[in-house]
């Protein structure tokens, strides 16, 4: 226990811009700071939602239509809500998420089509509504992001990761669009350079919650 409330940060962004290696060295710099936290992830973070990720990202490009992927999504995050995030910022933890709301704000309705109010109401049936403390919107040039995905991904991308190049700029629209809209929870974040400079943009971005 630290004795003070946990807060509840999230990382988004499209694919390649860096997510899972700023999750990683933030929690390495806020442990250093004292902060006890646990790090995790959707679609997933619980063992009922890591099935559901299974669901969603393995299989045919139209396994699932866009309103039974925002549903699974939905479906996902409520249990990771109740048996991973809720839990560990009782106990004052802080939790770090991979992704969550904001995704399926951004991939379901943004770049699919649903309407950002219907993700909402699905959001506040799944998990009471609940938001992060804090959003940081990492932001990378198309290309750059591409680069790096592919890099990664070496041809071998999953069932979304793999929508062609206009999906994924509507994407990075709609986040962008999200972020300007909220800039109490929202921070955009330059995701160019080298990795330790983005690191301490995103220390930055969090200055008013850290002790
Ligand atoms: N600042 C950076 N500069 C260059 N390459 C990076 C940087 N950050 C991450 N990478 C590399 O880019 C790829 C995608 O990064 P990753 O953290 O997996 O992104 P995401 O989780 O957002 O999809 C990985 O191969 C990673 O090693
Ligand atoms: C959480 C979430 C993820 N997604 C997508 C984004 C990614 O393409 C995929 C998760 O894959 P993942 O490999 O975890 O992400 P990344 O490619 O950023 O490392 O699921 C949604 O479409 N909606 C959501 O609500």
């Amino acid at each position: 226990m630290t004795g003070r409330p946990g807060r509840f940060i999230t990382l988004e962004g499209g694919e390649g811009v860096g997510k899972s290696t700023q999750l990683a060295a933030l929690a390495t710099a806020l442990r250093a700071r004292g902060i006890d936290l646990i790090v995790t992830r959707e679609p997933g973070g619980s063992e009922g939602a890591e099935a559901i990720r299974r669901l969603l990202l393995e299989g045919d490009a139209g396994r699932w239509g866009p309103r039974a992927e925002a549903l699974l999504f939905a479906a996902a995050r409520a249990d990771h809500l109740e048996k991973t995030i809720l839990p560990a910022l009782a106990a004052g933890q802080w939790v770090l998420s991979d992704r969550y709301l904001d995704s399926s704000r951004a991939y379901q309705s943004g770049a699919s089509g649903l309407e950002d109010a219907d993700i909402l109401t699905l959001h506040r049936i799944g998990s009471e509504g609940r938001l992060p403390d804090r959003t940081l919107l990492l932001q990378l040039p198309e290309a750059e992001a591409t680069r790096r995905a592919s890099l990664r991904d070496r041809g071998d991308s999953d069932r979304i990761g793999g929508r062609d190049a206009a999906y994924h700029a509507r994407v990075a629209a709609a986040f962008a669009q999200y972020a300007a809209g909220d800039p109490q929870r929202f921070r955009a974040i330059d995701a160019t350079g080298a990795p330790d400079a983005v690191t301490a943009r995103l220390l930055d971005a969090l200055a008013d919650l850290t002790p």
